[in-house]
């Protein structure tokens, strides 16, 4: 290693990590509070969330992290999460952290962990990043054994009388696999149903989204029952209580639904817990991290995938709407490689070596994808302070034309965050800046749309009022859906959009903020379990694939355990 630690891992080894009990203690949290995973992981017990939940302690304020509409290699929102509960808690605050746990699927595949970076990052990182507490290894099983109930009842006589060509309960595995997308099982099993399959990213299941919108138990064993594997001759839905495994599935996931806590390089407390991305789930942790993070902290920045029309937009209008939570303020994580990136219109992807010359036209040509979030953004009546993530390429030019820009705008701040490179230190400014908005904020926060508006106003206000549609087509089996849906009675229940993160639109090669378009939706579908409706848009992928030379290709153990390559 060299004399100063460069990469993420050999920042991560260069520092002296605390007992978690000794990190969460001063939060509230004494040792006997926890289940310790070695001195360094832990999970809450369920007497130490009962006690939270239930005792008289203020909530916190929460402080939602989004961003932009990102390049591939993503702009920042993990490291900038960490960066600002570091920050936080150096300016004399008590701030906890919230993120999700990395699936391997882009940690072997183009983006790497999300476990934050640089002096900015969640400890242990290669454990985060890898097997963790195997929260993710249970939700797989626990996904996949449904599946085996339901092809045996299938194959076993059938007494539901389950229509094989209607399943709609696929397999699943935490890895990009795109062989997996479209599979036949039952082959050569002479009792079996030959038919065909898919996979999707463990990230992508019902279960995920369910073990981060459950409360207890009891809570989960009733969502899993409630989920919708298939349907009947008769076009009725069977679940997955009808084939009796709910139990089973519980017992599987009895662990993993109790959030786990590490810390921050500076010893903030951080919950990781739960996974789900938000192109094609709802994108943010579970609502218990937030939960007991909100009662642990004066502080709880938490953070919502891809771009503020994904991620952010599911936090405010899904997750706000399920759970009892909802943000007192927003950051909105811009770069100056993105607004490049969208100033030279380019797609595809042509690297970040590009974007990393001096270009302050492109940067201001750029602003036009940044502006569509803002005024996105304020239109949940929230505060929003622009932070830009700082990176090594940036020039003081560069960085000034994004301020100027921003500087006298109504209802937004900025702040330039050097997080990455600096930790806490490098996010004061945001974080004097966050706390002011907070303070000053009169809770007029609201979603954008009622529950009990219909599916297709609900889905055309979030493609007209966020994404900048002129309005959505119906195309595909989406009428039929919605319709099968209403009878179901799943129309008051809010909508997850399934759609590219390219793009505020469903074209990936659309850069800016695209006007003159009609957003696609191609199909709906019940998660009757997590108590949300998914509408798909586009070709967006529940099982992504590898690169032809994935990030795997460059890693590495030697012989005394020394990982390289994990970033
Ligand atoms: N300011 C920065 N300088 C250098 N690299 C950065 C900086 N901010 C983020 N990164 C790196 O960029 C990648 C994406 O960061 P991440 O926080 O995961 O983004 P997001 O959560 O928005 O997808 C990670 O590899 C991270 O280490
Ligand atoms: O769901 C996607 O999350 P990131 O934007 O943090 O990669
Ligand atoms: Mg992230």
């Amino acid at each position: 290693m060299s004399s100063e630690p460069e990469t993420d891992y050999e920042i991560a080894k260069s520092v002296e990590e605390q007992p978690i009990w000794e990190v969460t203690e001063p939060f509230g949290l004494d040792k006997d509070d926890l289940e310790l995973y070695g001195d360094y992981k832990a999970k809450i017990s369920q007497d130490a969330i009962d006690e939270l939940l239930e005792g008289d302690t203020e909530d916190g304020d929460v402080i939602l992290v989004t961003g932009m509409t990102p390049t591939p290699m993503g702009e920042g929102k993990t490291v900038t999460t960490v960066g600002l509960g570091q920050a936080l808690n150096q300016i004399g605050e008590d701030a906890m952290i919230a993120i999700r746990e990395p699936s391997l699927g882009p940690v072997f595949g183009i983006k790497g962990g999300a476990a934050g970076g640089g002096w900015s990052q969640v400890l242990p990182m290669e454990d985060i990043n890898l097997h963790f507490t195997g929260d993710i290894h249970a939700l797989t099983a626990a996904h996949n054994l449904i599946s085996a109930m339901l092809d045996a009842h299938i194959s076993k006589g059938n007494e539901l009388n389950i229509d094989s060509r209607s399943v709609a309960w696929p397999r699943a595995v935490d890895h990009n696999d795109r062989a997996l997308r479209q599979t036949i099982v039952g082959a050569g099993d002479s009792a079996g149903v030959t038919r065909m399959d898919e996979h999707v990213l463990t990230a992508a299941s019902e279960l995920m989204a369910i073990l981060c919108l459950a409360e207890d138990i009891e809570d989960l064993k009733e969502r899993i029952s409630r989920i919708i594997v298939a349907y009947d001759e008769d076009g009725e839905p069977v679940t997955a209580g009808d084939i009796e495994a709910a139990g089973a599935t519980a017992i599987l996931l009895r662990d993993a639904l109790r959030p786990n806590i590490v810390q921050t390089i500076e010893g903030t407390p951080a919950l990781v817990h739960g996974g789900p991305f938000a192109n094609i789930a709802h994108g943010t942790n579970s609502l218990l991290a937030d939960y007991v993070g909100k009662k642990m902290g004066d502080y709880l920045v938490t953070e919502a995938g891809f771009g503020s029309a994904l991620g952010g937009e599911k936090f405010m209008d899904v997750v706000s709407q399920l759970g009892d939570i909802e943000p007192s303020a927003i950051v909105l994580v811009a770069s100056v490689r993105a607004l490049k990136y969208h100033g030279l219109d380019m797609w595809p992807f042509e690297g970040e070596e590009v974007l990393q010359e001096e270009d302050v036209d492109a940067v201001e040509a750029g602003f036009e994808n940044l502006d569509k979030h803002v005024s996105n953004l304020r239109q949940f009546g929230l505060p929003v302070t622009i932070s830009i993530n700082r990176f090594p390429s940036d020039t003081d030019a560069e960085i000034e034309a994004v301020r100027e820009h921003y500087q006298d705008m109504d209802g937004v701040q900025v702040a330039e965050s050097t997080v990455f490179g600096e930790g806490g230190e490098g996010g004061v400014e945001l974080a004097e800046k966050v706390t002011d908005a907070v303070e000053n904020y009169d809770g007029g926060f609201e979603p954008l749309y009622d529950l009990d508006a219909s599916l297709k106003e609900k889905i055309e206000t979030v493609a007209t009022q966020i994404y900048g549609a002129d309005g959505v087509n119906y195309v595909g089996s989406a009428e039929d859906d919605i319709a099968q849906l209403e009878e179901m009675g799943m129309d008051d229940v809010p909508v997850v959009l399934s759609k590219t993160f390219h793009s505020l639109s469903d074209d990936p090669a659309k850069k800016g903020a695209p006007e003159g378009w009609t957003l696609d939706v191609r199909e709906l579908y019940p998660s009757a379990g997590a108590g949300f409706v998914v509408a798909l848009t586009g070709d967006v992928m529940t099982m992504p694939g590898l690169p032809a030379r994935p990030a795997a290709a460059d890693m590495d153990i030697d012989a005394d355990g020394t990982i390289s390559g994990l970033f």
